[in-house]
């Protein structure tokens, strides 16, 4: 199985050009099932995740050209015929439960394998389930799948119990090719959101007012082809940045959304980095300096990010003073403290806390990646220690990063992928 050695010590510098979001291609390309035409994905990354969610596709009868060096997918959705989706692929990738609402809507009848639990919480799709009831759906759950049925879907009118992405996502979609209009309360608001809403609309959907908590949809009978490119990943962008803080460097990241970053620009600001944003770059400079500890308390978006959770523990560990962690979204998020406390982090848990006592310097050992996030904080934790920290099971890290190996080591880090 393959590992990834990082040796540490080296400060980050120059340029790297951030890759599409996975969590905004994932649900684009389930939202190819809408269409009645093809649908051109363009600055799509070359993640796990992407090409499992391809096969779901396949699987389920679309068409589907990838180009992986274009970064180009063209999904035709006219050959779909099936409407179920299997353990075996919705098993690896929890979004491929967001097929739930575009079969369902388009073809009348869904069965979507329960996604299950994972290694950060137990993740349930009752407001997936509940959102859909609510555009008129008969929905039960029988022999570990969501089996969906409705002739046509009904506009109505969904407030979600709590703020899910997924859901919203899933719902969204769903609503589309309803019959009248629905309303969306409580809606997400991440930037992901938008972006599908925008390929959506490409594609001939009626939306207003994605990015805000109450989206309203008014349903059309058909959706086209069309294109849309894949909006920049935010939370790549921040595991580079918080690398070039940790590590004192200074870097440039292009092709990215600042405006997608508030809140992680706020604590790296906090941190004591020197940021400067333009139109689609963000330039970090450390001037060398090690960074201040800071408090972290995750929230739906715009608040601060679960999915950078991880890697400002990382930074903490290496800070100066106290930071203290806050997880509100995941039950089981902190799976990567054991293993930064093998590089010798002082870390204590406390329920959902984390407290972190900031090192001059971690020490490298092999560790094992548990999640995505996970393994990222590892990486960024290892580019600081000392000696060679080996990461165990970067499968996980391969499902939602693009060659970040590649991209750390231009970037002037010492790190390989070994056999
Ligand atoms: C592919 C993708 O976009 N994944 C992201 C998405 O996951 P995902 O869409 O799965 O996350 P949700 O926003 O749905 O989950 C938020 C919280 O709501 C709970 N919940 C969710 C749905 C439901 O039906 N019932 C329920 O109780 C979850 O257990 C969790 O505690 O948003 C998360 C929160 O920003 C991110 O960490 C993931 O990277
Ligand atoms: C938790 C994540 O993804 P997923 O929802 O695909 O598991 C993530 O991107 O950090």
């Amino acid at each position: 199985m393959q590992k990834i050695v990082v040796t540490g010590g080296v400060p980050l510098q120059g340029e790297v050009r951030i890759s599409g979001a996975k969590n905004a291609v994932l649900p684009i390309l389930c939202a190819t099932l809408l269409a009645d035409g093809p649908v051109d994905i363009g600055n799509v990354p070359h993640l796990h995740d992407v090409v499992t969610t391809i096969k779901v596709l396949r699987e389920l009868g679309a068409t589907v050209d990838h180009d992986v060096e274009r970064g180009h997918v063209r999904v035709d959705a006219r050959s779909v015929h099936s409407h179920v989706a299997p353990y075996e692929l919705v098993k690896t990738m929890r979004a491929s439960v967001l097929v739930l609402g575009p079969l369902l809507a388009r073809y009348g009848a869904a069965e979507v394998s329960l996604p299950g639990g994972c290694a950060i919480g137990s993740r349930p799709v009752d407001q997936h389930i509940k959102g859909m009831q609510a555009l008129g759906a008969e929905v039960s759950v029988e022999h570990g799948f969501i089996k969906a049925r409705a002739d046509r879907l009904k506009g109505g009118r969904v407030v979600f119990d709590m703020v899910s992405v997924g859901a919203t996502e899933n719902v969204l979609m769903a609503a589309t090719l309803a019959e009248g209009t629905s309303v969306l309360e409580n809606a997400a608001m991440e930037p992901e959101i938008v972006d599908l809403a925008d390929c959506l609309i490409a594609m001939g959907a009626k939306i207003e007012g994605a990015g805000s908590n109450r989206i309203t949809v008014h349903g059309v009978e058909r959706l086209h082809g069309g294109s849309h490119d894949v909006v920049a990943d935010r939370i790549e962008t921040g595991t580079f940045l918080v690398a070039a803080a940790m590590t004192g460097g200074r870097i440039v990241c292009r092709a990215t959304r600042p405006d997608t970053l508030d809140a992680v620009i706020d604590k790296l600001t906090e941190a004591g980095a020197e940021i400067t944003e333009d139109a689609d770059s963000i330039t970090l400079d450390m001037h060398g300096k090690r960074p201040k500890a800071v408090d972290i308390t995750t929230a739906p978006h715009p608040g601060f990010p679960t999915d950078m959770q991880a890697q400002f523990m990382a930074l903490n560990c290496v800070a100066d003073g106290v930071g203290i962690i806050s997880e509100t979204i995941f039950e089981n998020r902190f799976m990567h403290v054991q293993e930064l406390q093998r590089l010798g982090a002082d870390i204590r848990i406390d329920g959902h806390t984390a407290i972190v006592r900031g090192l001059p310097q971690l020490s490298g050992a092999p560790v094992m990646a548990t999640d995505l996030r996970a393994s990222a904080s590892l990486i960024l934790a290892g580019l600081v220690a000392d000696g060679d920290t080996t990461i165990d099971r970067i499968y996980h890290l391969d499902r939602g990063y693009e060659r970040i190996e590649a991209k750390l080591s231009a970037l002037g880090a010492k790190i390989q992928r070994v056999d």
